[in-house]
């Protein structure tokens, strides 16, 4: 019988890494590893190994794996790893993941991978048990057979589970390691997730019937046969839930997230112009694979109104704080609100002014605010693009559920407590169970989506997706509220901010795509653009020559560009010096023990630039 080293050897030469180039490597980042689909096969069955490994350390308990790209384009995937409670993988498992997935030829994977198992102490021969699902992509078909290959080869016990939102597979992996135990998160099945949600919608309801229809636009992506199903298990007559699926189509792969979904109404601040929007009613847009969601409306006189991810925040913590209360536990269960910084600032203010409730901001990515949400009794945490749950501690559960009420109102708030705890996912932001929070919350309220619109009004704002050299260099401190480095940049924002009535602004390397991100906030719509406008630049590097741009053949242009030595005086300003820093480094004969001679340098660049101009002109 062949050895496991052989087996993975043997395995791993049918799935050949792709070399990215310039000494490139993949990383796990925010979302795992995240690209062009096929450059990800090897990177797959790698990950497989990963898992496999992650499993046997943690005593055969079940690990999850998910093959998505959420919202991006159709020709992009991703894979990652779920923990066995259905958390992210564990951050120092990262590492791991970037160092197995690198290794540059079989026989180095076979040798990481052994190396990981003695470093970690993990017993080869202990058992492991494997679970996965893939978004409606097609490439997902090509990347999970390679993952089972992993398995296989390392002799994993495994579940493919095929289409599954990203949520349903955490479900999923909690169930199965909860699974005839007092935790026991529900039934190890997609129907016991269905079951789950629809019994807890119905409880929670406690009798009321949600008003109006609800339009839902599925992304084109696997939140639209997935919520078909679930609907299946919610009784129409007795909820009044009516939901009419929009953007449902897997069966074109071209269209997933193309003009919809809620990465395209959050960032592009409008319905999806297709279907055509009713005026007055009541809408939703999940994600490529159901993690996101965001409300809106289009009002005949005032046109759209988005209900972001911070908007639902705020209204859970509301709703749940006011249960909270009349259940008579607000004493004994803290509740809190987690942030970025990219929520409004308006939100903050409601959640801290209004609701007297505490904010933490946490750098971006869910697996920050999970954690810190954990630390709460009741920990609310959203993204503004509306990723996000509402994470109950132990405690809170077994006092909604052990308490014993002194007065019918207290009663009906604890139960309506215990529904929600089974109704939102614990284990990371669910679009749909999100979405069955806010009709039930709405439905408590008899609010309609104005009425929830009318709690604040968000402060006009601008997010700018800025190409610079290299991202790297961008360093931030303050929950990546102010830039470390480059040295001074940070010192312009604040000059340009101060010019501005309550604004704020700041700038951050982006976890998931070579840029960065500046995001601008102040009172009015003219002033949020114009700050983000001011800001942007001090980032950017020069646009590229191109010898067809049109105004090279204009002379007249050239002539006065180069008298006005406008590119000269952008070549000496502060900002880009800093971001050049890296560049010029690489060109010692303009240092001198350490210190760069910019002015020399500044000189060089532009008449390199402009000579380089009159070439292109000849
Ligand atoms: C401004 C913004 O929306 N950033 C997104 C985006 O991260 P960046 O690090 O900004 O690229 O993708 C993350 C993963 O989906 C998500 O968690 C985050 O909120
Ligand atoms: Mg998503």
């Amino acid at each position: 019988m062949a050895s496991i080293d052989e087996n993975i050897k043997a395995a791993s030469a049918k799935h050949p890494l792709v070399s990215l180039g310039d000494g490139k490597q993949y990383t796990y980042g925010t979302a795992g590893f995240r690209m062009k689909a096929d450059l990800l096969e090897a990177v797959t069955f790698r990950v497989g190994l990963l898992a496999s490994l992650r499993s046997r350390k943690l005593g055969g308990q079940t690990i999850g794996v998910m093959v998505t790209a959420s919202h991006n384009p159709a020709a992009d995937n991703g894979v990652k790893i779920v923990d066995p409670m259905g958390d992210m993988l564990e951050q120092d498992w990262e590492r791991h993941a970037t160092t197995l997935v690198n290794a540059s030829s079989d026989d180095e994977l076979a040798a990481i991978y052994n190396k990981l198992a003695v470093d970690l102490k993990i017993d080869l021969s202990a058992p492991a048990k494997v679970i996965y699902g893939r978004d409606t992509r097609p490439s997902g078909h090509k990347l999970v057979a390679a993952l089972a290959d992993a398995l296989q080869a390392t002799n994993t016990e495994f579940v493919d589970y095929k289409l599954l939102t990203t949520p349903q597979l955490h479900y999923l992996v909690r169930a199965t390691n909860t699974e005839g135990t007092p935790l026991s998160y529900g039934k190890v099945s997609e129907a016991g997730y269905y079951e789950k949600l629809a019994e807890a919608f119905v409880r929670a309801l406690r009798g009321r019937r949600v008003q109006g229809n609800l339009i839902v636009d599925c992304a084109n992506g696997v939140g639209g046969p997935k919520l078909a199903e679930l609907l299946k298990y919610i009784p129409k007559d007795k909820t009044g839930f009516h939901v009419k699926i929009v953007n449902d189509d897997v069966l074109r792969p071209e269209v997933l997230n193309l003009d919809c979904g809620a990465d395209f109404v959050k960032t592009k601040q409008r319905a999806p112009p297709s279907p055509k929007p009713v005026p007055g009613v009541r809408s939703c847009s999940l994600d490529g694979d159901a993690d996101r969601l965001i409300y809106y409306y289009v009002d005949a006189e005032t046109g759209f109104v988005m209900l972001d991810g911070d908007r639902i925040s705020s209204l859970a913590a509301s709703f749940i704080g006011d249960l909270v209360e009349s259940a008579g536990l607000k004493d004994e269960l803290r509740i809190g609100v987690v942030q970025t910084a990219y929520a409004n600032g308006a939100s903050t203010n409601y959640i801290t002014q209004h609701l007297k409730l505490p904010v933490i901001c946490t750098p971006t990515g869910v697996k920050h605010l999970h954690h810190v949400a954990q630390g709460f009794d009741v920990g609310v945490y959203f993204e503004a693009n509306g990723h996000g749950t509402v994470l109950f501690s132990s405690d809170a559960l077994s006092a909604f559920k052990t308490k014993e009420p002194q007065s019918p109102a207290q009663k009906d708030a604890l139960d309506t407590l215990a529904a929600l705890g089974d109704l939102i996912n614990q284990t990371v932001g669910d679009a749909i169970s999100d979405m069955l929070l806010v009709e039930v919350i709405l439905a408590h309220k008899n609010w309609t989506l104005s009425d929830w619109a009318m709690t604040y009004t968000d402060l006009p704002n601008r997010l700018v997706r800025v190409e610079v050299g290299n991202k790297d260099l961008f360093r931030t401190t303050d929950a990546e509220r102010r830039l470390l480095s480059p040295v001074g940049c940070q010192d312009e924002i604040d000059e340009v901010v101060r010019k501005y009535k309550d604004a704020r602004a700041f700038a951050r390397a982006s976890g998931t795509e070579n840029a960065c991100r500046v995001y601008a906030e102040a009172a009015t719509r003219s002033e949020a653009n114009e700050l983000a406008e001011r800001v942007a630049p001090a980032f950017s590097a020069p646009p590229p020559l191109s010898p067809s741009d049109p105004w090279l053949q204009d002379w007249d242009h050239l002539f006065w560009l180069i008298e006005e030595d406008e590119e000269r005086e952008r070549r000496l300003s502060p900002s880009y010096r800093r971001i050049n820093v890296d560049r010029i480094y690489k060109e010692p004969k303009y240092l001198t023990n350490g210190e760069v001679d910019w002015d020399e340098w500044a000189e060089d660049k532009w008449d390199e630039y402009k000579w380089g101009k009159w070439d292109e002109c000849d």
